[in-house]
């Protein structure tokens, strides 16, 4: 049965005082299956690592199975550990690589051979179990190696990128047999990579980490449709959310707006939006999944038209994505600023919304006179880059250049204040305002 993993405000400073690992606080369930997501550089490992006893802990609290194990040796961790590449001895055969750890703990040889046996049946490999690491390619090898791991019957298993130096279709095949493994084995299992699409595929919840912190924690779903940010938004997705520089408008005598630039985008008159008025005039970004948009037809209620024009196209055989621009500026993710990375800047965010209230509050009762009705925008001559992608039918025809009206669903809009903060939906952790 799987280990609980907490880990309490765990921090890693390296010797030379660069802290890779900061201030992360997680909790996994015996047998959940835990996605360590993020951009090279950002702590996966140096986290994995503490978890593995194989680097000390800076600060913070590490407990396994509720107890202490910060200064717990490795080796009395019940952990398996399968890296990107996985030193097999070179000179022994598949099924002695696979039965080492038994043979080191010096069990009874029948009893090895039928674990053996098991565990290639399982994996897929029986017919390579006499075969040396050399004879074998990169897929059977990184099997292998997983055989070794799961043998052991660790109640852990920690995994650093396992599948990166394979090819797209062996990634694919192999991640589907990692799940059925450890879902087998019923370990703990947190699993380290910078593959959004990976850790979609696989993980009960995802981790995502940036410059060492923690960024948010939730159910693929969870992240992908309510971000805590516009780097969560922006890392799980494929193609990217679109983001856009944005400034809202409300006038008390009439309904908001959402400015992009070149066009407006009328806000639906709903219940849930009047608490977007604190946010009138101050600099935003916007973010619209691809899915959020479609191309021409008659919009629905929840619909907003944008007059746009193709720069660019990608046929993908399935489907074609179109690159379009309707004359507003595509946004950045924000970089994140020291006090963005400090663990008390969740709350923060508070204090600074409120200090924001009262100058939004009286620019929100300032009238604004009524908007002339807005001619087609000038969009650009040229086709240039499109700073919106959307996804069309694979049997759509059309050439840069071509102009068309883009419906905007107006129930997938997300925004994010200038420091990447998501404010709308509004974040369900914040009381009413
Ligand atoms: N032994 C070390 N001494 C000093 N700095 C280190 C050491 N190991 C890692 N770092 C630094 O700590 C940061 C995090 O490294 P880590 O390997 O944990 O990141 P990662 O997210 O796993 O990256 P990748 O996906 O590229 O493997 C990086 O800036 C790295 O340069």
């Amino acid at each position: 049965m799987g280990s609980t993993i907490t880990l309490k405000r765990l921090s890693k400073t390296y010797p030379g005082g660069h802290t890779a690992v900061h201030d992360v606080s997680l909790h996994l369930h015996p047998g959940e299956f835990l996605v360590l997501l993020g951009p090279s550089g950002c702590g996966k490992s140096t986290l994995l690592r503490m978890i593995a006893g194989l680097e000390d802990i800076t600060s913070g609290d590490l407990l396994l199975d509720q107890q202490p194990a910060n200064d717990l040796p490795a080796s009395e961790r019940n952990v398996a550990m399968v890296f990107q590449n996985f030193a097999l001895y070179p000179t022994m055969t598949a099924a002695d690589n696979i039965a080492f750890p038994l043979t080191a703990r010096g069990e009874e040889e029948q009893e090895i051979a039928r674990a053996v046996d098991d565990v290639a049946e399982r994996l897929g490999i029986r017919s390579l179990l006499q075969r040396t690491p050399a004879q074998l390619s990169g897929g059977e090898r990184q099997r292998v190696a997983m055989g070794r791991a799961v043998i052991r019957q660790p109640s852990i298993f920690l995994m650093d990128e396992p599948l990166a130096s394979l090819d797209a279709r062996l990634r694919v095949r192999l991640r589907t047999e990692i799940l059925s493994v450890v879902r087998r084995a019923r370990a703990t299992t947190i699993y380290v990579t910078h593959d959004q699409t990976e850790a979609m595929a696989l993980g009960d919840r995802i981790a995502v980490l940036r410059n060492g912190a923690l960024q948010q924690v939730g159910t693929p779903a969870d992240l992908y449709s309510l971000p805590d940010n516009a780097f969560v938004a922006s890392f799980l997705g494929t193609p990217q959310i679109n983001l856009l520089h944005g400034t809202l408008y409300a006038p008390i005598d009439s309904g908001m707006t959402l400015s992009l630039g070149a066009q407006e985008l009328p806000l639906p008159q709903e219940p849930g939006h009047d608490m977007l008025r604190i946010l009138q005039g101050r600099p935003l970004l916007v973010g619209l999944r691809p899915e959020a948009l479609r191309t021409g037809g008659e919009p629905a209620p929840h619909e907003r038209r944008l007059h746009a024009m193709v720069t660019h196209v990608e046929h993908h055989g399935h489907e074609t994505l179109l690159h379009v621009t309707t004359g507003s500026r595509h946004a950045d993710v924000p970089h994140p600023t020291p006090a963005d990375d400090q663990p008390q800047h969740r709350t923060n965010a508070l204090p600074r919304l409120l200090h924001h209230i009262g100058a939004r509050l009286r620019g929100a009762l300032q009238q604004r006179p009524p908007a002339p009705p807005r001619p087609a925008p000038p969009l650009p001559d040229d086709y240039g880059v499109g700073e919106l992608v959307l996804r069309a039918p694979h049997d759509l025809h059309c050439r840069p250049g071509d102009r068309f009206t883009l419906l905007v669903d107006m129930r997938a809009l997300m925004l994010f204040d200038a420091h990447g903060d998501r404010v709308f939906p509004r974040p369900l952790h914040r009381p009413e305002l």
